[in-house]
């Protein structure tokens, strides 16, 4: 028979955002449950999305200098990808990160319960399949997203991957063709290319990665010609079949009919918020244009007792934000000091090679609030250990305020660029300003030293 219970504090979905803020109410409250579904507890961070895709990325990294030995007199005489043993290593390293956060999740000091949660009213969630019915002081919604299949002709008729069936790969495919131009297609169409795969990767603007500058992409661009990638940007696609083994698609570019065919498709056209079946409505949460849940500055939504976080809040799908919406809302509900996320301070990596790495706003974003900005640059080819290294792609970039001097935002383009940003993000978070920076002792000979030249053009100032 179904039952009825009350929970101080309940998160619907244990991924990244929801495990954060229930880690965070057990701080204050002693009744805390977690809601999850899923067939396979842990969230798309850990099983789906950033580890799994890293790992084989990482992988893909080794293949691609080792390939390139003979650059640095080494003879490696077949250096290839086996997929099937690079397949075997990251569910290695996916088991090790997902058992501890089903530790985590299973731990005693919270309720879990494995079930789906739909609201039918303002503070009453009913599970399936057992039809229990959950009541709380507040609730937390992170169910994360799904991958989206937008209403391109023949798309959702003809049999594709998504990034999870990329990530699962135990042998090789002939050939891709990658729809998209963000960040996981960018991210999975090297991938692939540097496994052994023919790539042709199809994007609509006339630029990949839309996040970033068009300097970053446009290196980012060159670099994935340059290994190979047929990519195609300024294009419109007009129908995808299946006609035989092969995937056909047909398309616009440069104002003429194109066609591509390969083995095989990736659906890289982005992921939407997980909110189907959750009974949006009846519990008095409302969504915005982009289908996104709307939140305050605190996370909580337009029902007081509801907050939410992650992927079904955004306003960026990347795993810091969501621990750090979680924590903010777990905090809030439970009545405790609770700062605001400064999306100023924005820190954002995509894992090409060369990657690219951003901190801090935009220069187009402080155009628009009026700021006076001077900004340097450095490229990679002009510098020590880049040159050794033979990771020449790319450029570091940064900018401050001219009336204070203070670092507004950086940019990183160029080998292990991720790593490189966070000195930057330190500074722009901190308030320093270029000449507080170059008081560090920047080694030599390192990449990271390589800032130390935009920080004197702008100290110069
Ligand atoms: C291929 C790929 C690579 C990525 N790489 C990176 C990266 O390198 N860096 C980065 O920062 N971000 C990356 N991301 C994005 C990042 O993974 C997500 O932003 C983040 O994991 C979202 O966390 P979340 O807590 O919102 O959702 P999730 O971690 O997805 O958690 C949602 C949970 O809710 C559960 N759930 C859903 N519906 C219900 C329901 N009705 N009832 C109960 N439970 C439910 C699900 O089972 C799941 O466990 C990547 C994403 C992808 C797809
Ligand atoms: N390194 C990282 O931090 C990382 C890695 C992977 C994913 N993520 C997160 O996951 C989220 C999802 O990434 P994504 O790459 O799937 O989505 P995205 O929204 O970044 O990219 C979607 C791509 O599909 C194209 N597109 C969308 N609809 C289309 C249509 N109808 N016709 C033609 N093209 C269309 C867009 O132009 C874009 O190039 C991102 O927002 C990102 O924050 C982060």
């Amino acid at each position: 028979m179904a039952g009825e219970r009350h929970f101080d504090f309940v998160v619907i979905g244990g991924g990244s955002a929801g495990y954060a803020a229930a880690r965070v109410a057990r701080e204050a409250r002693d009744n805390v449950a977690i809601i999850d579904g899923a067939e396979h507890l842990g969230g798309l961070c850990i099983l789906r999305g950033c580890m799994p895709s890293k790992t084989l990325i990482y992988s893909a990294e080794v293949l691609h200098l080792a390939q390139r030995g003979r650059e640095f007199g080494l003879v490696i005489p077949e250096a290839r990808a086996d997929m099937a043993a690079m397949q075997r290593r990251k569910r290695e390293v996916i088991e090790d990160f997902g058992s501890y956060r089903r530790g985590q999740l299973e731990a005693d000091h919270f309720t879990l319960i494995r079930e789906r949660a739909r609201f039918v009213d303002e503070r009453t969630v009913v599970l399936e399949p057992s039809g229990d019915r959950i009541t709380a002081d507040h609730f937390m919604i992170s169910t994360g997203s799904v991958v989206n299949v937008p209403d391109v002709p023949g798309l959702a008729e003809t049999p594709h991957w998504t990034s999870d069936d990329v990530l699962d790969l135990d042998f090789l495919p002939e050939s891709v063709i990658v729809l998209g131009g963000g960040i996981v297609a960018c991210e999975l169409a090297q991938f692939l290319r540097r496994a052994g795969s023919r790539v042709i990767q199809i994007q609509r603007s006339g630029r990949i990665l839309r996040n970033a500058s068009e300097d970053a992409a446009a290196v980012v661009t060159q670099a994935f010609r340059d290994e190979g990638i047929e990519l195609h940007t300024g294009t419109a696609i007009r129908g995808i079949r299946r006609e035989g083994d092969q995937v056909v698609v047909t398309y616009d570019c440069d104002g003429k009919a194109c066609e591509a065919r390969a083995t095989h498709l990736l659906n890289a056209l982005g992921r939407r918020p997980a909110l189907d079946g959750l009974g949006l409505e009846a519990a008095g949460v409302k969504t915005g244009e982009s289908g996104m849940i709307t939140v305050n500055e605190h996370q909580r939504t337009s029902n007081p007792a509801v907050y939410a976080g992650g992927d079904v809040t955004g306003p960026h799908e990347i795993v810091h934000l969501a621990v750090m919406q979680g924590e903010l809302a777990a905090r809030h509900a439970t009545g405790r000091p609770a700062e605001p996320i400064d999306y100023d301070h924005l820190t954002g990596v995509t894992f090409t090679d060369p990657q690219v790495a951003s901190a801090g706003i935009t220069p187009a974003d402080a155009e628009k609030r009026g700021i006076r900005i001077k900004s340097a640059t450095y490229p990679f080819d002009d510098h020590g250990r880049s040159i050794l290294m033979g990771a020449t792609y790319g450029y570091v970039k940064a900018w401050a305020d001219v009336s204070t001097g203070k670092l507004l935002g950086a940019e990183c383009v160029g080998k292990d660029a991720g790593e490189l940003i966070h000195g930057m993000a330190i500074a722009i978070t901190l308030g320093a300003t270029a000449r507080d920076l170059l008081r560090v002792q920047w080694y030599h000979p390192t990449l990271s030293e390589i800032w130390s030249y935009p920080l004197e053009d702008l100290a110069g100032e």
